[in-house]
Parts: structure tokens; C-alpha cells; sequence
């Protein structure tokens, strides 16, 4: 909007029926108060230059509107009054106004009067007076009435002053949207934010600034030096560099500090500060870390979901238990697909990390470049082909949580001495970059390979070896829990049932001797993929041998197993045995299922010991 401050009639209708041509609808003011309550943006005042500074506190743009002195050449012309002496009478401002016009044929011939030094002495009677349409409330002697000119801006002037004033409206409306766009960042931050002037006057801050600093009421336009006396922000005026992560105490809190130059045509004309309590930083970082924890960064298996009620497994998962509480190195030990990672992760979620991120990585899944970069990450550039803005490792994604190691014993020695100074540090450093950051991460290592011979052979370090080997859970194989088989298999059949969408109830009981005798070399995960095949195989209610080639291959290949080793056919038999006589209280029904005669289970019985 358009407001027109002190202009009267007849100026007033002609700058109104100009704006009208403009779409403009004038409105007018004639005291500063009214105008006062009546700001509204963006709005742009025209007036006589004689009144700008009676307006300048507003802070709004002032389009000055001034005579000027072809308006006066116009008349003169227009009347001939060329023999006459002439004299401009307007005000102080309007008339240094007026002197600034250059090229102008006759500027020189005019005499300027400043309306309040008008007196009888400098008025010459046959002078013309040209007087400036603003000061028509001058009473001048009624003998000099005809010597007078009123002399108005012309329609070229006005309409000048409305364009000047309409570009205004149009850059005020930007700057405006720019000033509530910067203030709305600045206040959504969650930082405090402060920036100065050169002279280290407060020109912006948001609320979170104000409560760490403990500012309170109009603090812009104060100096900062009066809330911090020692404010660093004086320095970054003085060196114009940038000054990021520091760390200060505020006020007994401790906080991240960004400061930045402000910079313009190389000169430091400000700076700005972003703060942030570490504490603050933290929760964000574990919030990130739990975003990223549930896309797959994430425990599943609680100890009590480890299925086995053997004795061997029920020492296992009591011993996890304690070392659950604790916060140390655990190593597992164990042949391949005993339930390493499973212990692994039962162990994080008993912990009090289980709110935080379990991450797996498998040692021997990757060369040793990439193992290195997996674990610490690397930062930009740090090699061809490495991700933009650099990549987090594994160590730093289980910040606050468990790093499952697995496979521990195969990872080279050269990252095996990365791996100790970083147990040893608490802290890693990315490749490529030079910052250490530390980390709280707790380490569940695991192996299928016996770590004392692979140190004797120089294979593994010994001191990495005695720093991971604090607390050891040794998982006994699948042949060393059998009577853990049908418990096994019975929630295999309910799991991978759902999965496939079949309706499998349970086992032929004549199944179990063969499962049972066999040496399973792939643990666990070789009874659930033998399992899975039968599901996916069989339709109708209850998975037998006779309908399965692969159990009747796993009884060929348990025989000549058996057949191999002598201990582990005594072993297998005898637990074999043991399975039929749990099963059967009749020993004829027992040594049926076992395809012998009874005399020769009596025989075996007590060659066992049974
Ligand atoms: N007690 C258990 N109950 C049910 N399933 C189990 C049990 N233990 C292991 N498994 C299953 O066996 C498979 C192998 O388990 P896991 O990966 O934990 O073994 P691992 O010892 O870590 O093997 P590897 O040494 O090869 O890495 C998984 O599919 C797991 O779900």
C-alpha cells in the first residue's frame, strides 16, 4: 500500500487520480500517530522531502516528492517572466533538494530562500516568488500577492514518485518474505543462533539462543560483549574464519560451537554463531542410530527364544545371563551353525544396550579392503569409487549398542591390529580422515576356529586373542544335545508351516532315530535346511522317511558316517539307544523301533551302561 503523509488538496487529488491509473488506492495520513497505528507492510510513504525526517524513525521506505526546478522553468515560460528577479521559497530540505538539479539553463539565476529566513529585508518587491506548493500556509504581506507563484510537482514528477514507490512495494515485499523466511529457520532450529554486526552489535537471534545465554528482553542492537564478555564471535571478526566444533562451557552447560564469518565483497561485515548442548547432540544421535537400528540394525532373538532344554544348552544360556550383565568382551566359541549369533544377540537384548543398535558383520564375508572400511568407514574421498560425504562403519553404527564379530579368527592381522588399538582406544578413526570419534560399543566375538592354535601358528594375535577372550561361552554341537531334536524340529515345522503356508503337524516318530544318530557337521543350521526341504516337499500331515529322499539319503549318508567312525557309530548308538528307551517304556516296542531283536538291545543296554 501507498500512504501519502501531509499532502493536501489540490496536490492530494492529483497524486490520487495518478495512483488510480496505477491500481493504487491512496491513502492519507497527516499526524505521525495516526500513521503509527496504522503500519501495515509492506507499505511505502510519499511525502514532501520536507517531512522525511518527521517519518524516518518509522522505518518504512520514504519516496520523496519535491518541485523541481523545470516545474519552476514551466511557469516562468508559461508567463514570461523573464525581466523578473526570481526566488524559491521552500523549505531547508526542499531546497537542497532543489540545488542538487544539474544542467538546468537557468539554475544559476535563481535565488533560494528558506521559507523561515523569509523576512521584509531579503524580499525585493519586484521579485517573482516561486513558491513550493507545501508551504502555501506562508502569509506573505497582501502587497506582494501578485509577485507569487505556487508552484506544484508536475504530472511527470508525480508519476515518477508512484513508480519509484511501486518498485518499493515490490523489493519490500521481497525483503519481508526473505526476513520471515531467515526468521522462521532461525526459529525452527533447534541451535541457538546469534549473529552480529562488524561491530559486534546483536542483529538476529532466535529464542534457544536467548534461554542458553540467559537474554532476556529486546537484545538486538546490544552489544554481545555486554551478555559474554569474552565472546569469541569478536575473534571471527577479526580473522574472518570459519571456527567449527568447538567445544565451550556456557553457563555450566557444554556445547558444540559453529561460528561463521559474514562476508561480503571480502570484507567481514558480521558473524554467526550456531550452539548446541552435547547432551542435546547425543540424544539426536541415538535417535538416529535407533531409526537406523529398526531398517535392520536390530536384535531379534532373546535368550529365552533359544529353543533347548538340554543340559548342555541350559548351562549355556545361564552362563549368557550373567555375562549379559556385564559390560565385557564375550567370545563364542563353536562349530559352525551351533547359534553363535543367536547367543550373540540374546546376550545384547538381556543387556541394557538392547534399547540400542545390535550390528552383525561376518569377518570372513569380505577382502580385506573392504572388511576395514565395513568396520571403521571412510571418509570422502578417501579412495576411488568412496560414497560422497564419506560412509559410517559398522563401529560407529552400534554406537551405544553390541558389534557382533563373527568369524572372528578369519580376519587378517593387519586389521586385527586396527581392531585392538581400537578396543584398546574406545575410539576409531575413519579411513582417510584424521578425527578420532569415540564410541561405547560393546564386542560379542565369534569363532568356529580353536583361536589357541591359530595364535601358536601366528595366525591371530595373541594380545587381540587375550583382549577379546574375557568371557567365553562355549556352544556344545548338535550331536552333543540330541534330546534338543524334537523340540527343534517341532518349532521348525510351526515356523517354516507359516512361511510356506502349510499345514505339516509334526514328524513320523521313526524319523527321530535317524536324526538322532546322525553327526550333524552343520549343527543347527543343517537339521533347519533339512527340515525346510521336507515342509516344502511334503503335503500331508506328518513328514516321513518313506516320502522324503532327502532323509532317506540322510540315513544312507548317516550309515556310512557311522560306518567311518567307530566312535562316532558307539556314540551315535548308544545315544540312539538311549532316544528308543526314553521313548518306548516297553523294550519290545523300543528294539522294534531300532529294528533289532530285544536279546540284542538287552546286550546293548549293558555294554552302555544304560
Ligand atoms: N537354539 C536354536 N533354536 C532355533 N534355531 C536355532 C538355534 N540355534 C541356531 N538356530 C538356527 O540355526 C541357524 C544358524 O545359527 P547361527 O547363525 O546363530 O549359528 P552360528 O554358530 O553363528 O553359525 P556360523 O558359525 O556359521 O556363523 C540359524 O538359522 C538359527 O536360526
Amino acid at each position: 500500500m501507498i500512504a501519502l503523509y501531509k499532502i493536501n488538496s489540490p496536490l492530494a487529488e492529483k497524486i490520487a487520480d495518478i495512483l488510480y491509473k496505477f491500481d493504487q488506492k491512496p491513502t492519507f495520513y497527516y499526524s505521525k500517530n495516526s500513521l503509527l497505528d496504522q503500519i501495515m507492510n509492506p507499505l511505502v510513504l510519499i511525502t514532501s522531502c520536507s517531512y522525511i525526517e518527521e517519518v524516518e524513525t518509522l522505518h518504512v521506505p520514504i519516496v520523496p516528492l519535491s518541485i523541481n526546478l523545470s516545474d519552476v522553468e514551466k511557469v516562468i515560460q508559461e508567463e514570461n517572466l523573464y525581466s523578473n528577479k526570481w526566488i524559491i521559497v521552500a523549505s531547508k530540505q526542499e531546497i537542497e533538494w532543489l540545488k542538487l538539479e544539474k544542467n538546468l539553463s537557468l539554475k544559476d539565476h535563481f535565488q533560494f530562500i528558506v521559507k523561515d529566513n523569509l523576512s521584509q529585508d531579503n524580499i525585493q518587491k519586484n521579485s517573482i516568488f516561486f513558491v513550493s506548493a507545501w508551504e502555501n500556509n506562508f502569509l506573505f504581506p497582501p502587497y506582494l500577492e501578485k509577485n507569487i507563484r505556487y508552484v506544484e510537482p508536475s504530472i511527470a514528477t508525480i508519476t515518477s514518485a508512484v513508480r519509484q514507490a511501486l518498485s518499493l512495494i515490490s523489493i519490500t515485499r521481497d525483503m519481508l518474505r526473505e526476513k520471515y523466511q531467515v526468521e522462521a529457520v532461525v526459529n525452527s532450529a533447534h541451535d541457538g543462533i546469534i549473529a552480529v554486526d562488524r561491530s559486534g552489535h546483536i542483529t538476529l537471534t532466535n529464542e534457544n539462543a536467548k534461554h542458553f545465554l540467559g537474554l532476556e528482553g529486546e537484545v538486538i542492537g546490544r552489544k554481545i560483549t555486554d551478555y559474554i564478555p569474552h565472546s569469541d564471535m569478536v575473534r571471527v571478526l577479526q580473522t574472518g574464519k570459519k571456527e567449527i566444533g568447538d567445544i565451550a562451557k556456557i553457563f555450566d552447560r557444554q556445547m558444540v560451537i559453529n561460528r561463521f564469518p559474514i562476508i561480503i565483497s571480502d570484507k567481514v561485515v558480521g558473524a554467526v554463531s550456531n550452539f548446541k548442548e552435547i547432551t542435546e547432540i547425543q540424544k539426536l544421535e541415538m535417535k538416529v542410530r535407533k531409526k537406523l537400528h529398526h531398517s535392520g540394525l536390530e536384535a531379534k532373538y532373546r535368550l529365552m527364544d533359544i529353543i533347548g532344554n538340554s543340559v548342555e544348552v541350559s548351562d549355556v544360556k545361564q552362563q549368557a545371563k550373567l555375562f549379559a550383565e556385564t559390560n565385557a568382551t564375550v567370545l563364542i566359541t563353536g562349530e559352525s551353525g551351533t547359534g553363535k549369533e543367536l547367543f550373540a544377540q540374546g546376550i545384547h537384548l538381556e543387556s541394557n544396550r538392547a534399547v540400542c543398535p545390535f550390528v552383525a558383520v561376518n569377518c570372513a564375508a569380505f577382502p580385506e579392503s573392504l572388511l576395514e572400511s565395513e568396520l571403521f568407514g571412510y571418509e570422502e574421498g578417501s579412495f576411488t569409487g568412496a560414497q560422497k560425504g564419506g560412509k559410517q562403519g559398522v563401529f560407529e553404527l552400534a554406537h551405544g549398542g553390541t558389534l557382533f564379530l563373527d568369524e572372528i579368527g578369519e580376519m587378517p592381522l593387519r586389521i586385527q591390529t586396527i581392531l585392538l588399538r581400537v578396543l584398546q582406544e574406545k575410539s576409531i578413526r575413519r579411513i582417510g580422515g584424521n578425527r578420532t570419534i569415540p564410541l561405547d560399543v560393546r564386542i560379542i566375538a565369534a569363532t568356529n576356529r580353536n583361536l589357541d592354535e591359530e595364535v601358536e601358528q601366528k595366525r591371530f594375535r595373541s594380545d587381540l586373542y587375550y583382549r577379546i577372550n574375557v568371557l567365553t561361552l562355549e556352544l556344545p554341537p548338535l550331536r552333543r544335545r540330541i534330546q534338543d531334536i524334537p523340540l527343534l524340529v517341532q518349532s521348525m515345522i510351526a515356523q517354516f508351516n507359516e512361511e510356506r503356508e502349510k499345514k505339516i503337524e509334526t514328524l513320523e516318530e521313526d524319523v527321530y532315530p535317524f536324526l538322532m544318530s546322525y553327526h550333524w557337521p552343520g549343527n543347527i543350521r543343517e537339521l533347519r535346511n533339512i527340515i525346510e526341504r521336507m515342509v516344502l516337499l511334503n503335503n500331508g500331515p506328518k513328514l516321513s522317511i518313506s516320502q522324503s529322499p532327502f532323509l532317506q539319503k540322510l540315513q544312507r549318508k548317516n550309515y556310512q558316517d557311522l560306518k567311518e567312525n567307530q566312535l562316532s557309530l558307539k556314540q551315535g548308538e548308544k545315544e540312539l539307544i538311549q532316544y528308543a528307551l526314553n521313548k518306548y517304556s516297553n523294550k519290545t516296542m523300543a528294539a522294534k523301533s531300532l529294528g533289532i531283536d530285544r536279546s540284542t538291545l538287552w546286550r546293548k543296554i549293558k555294554e552302555y551302561n544304560l
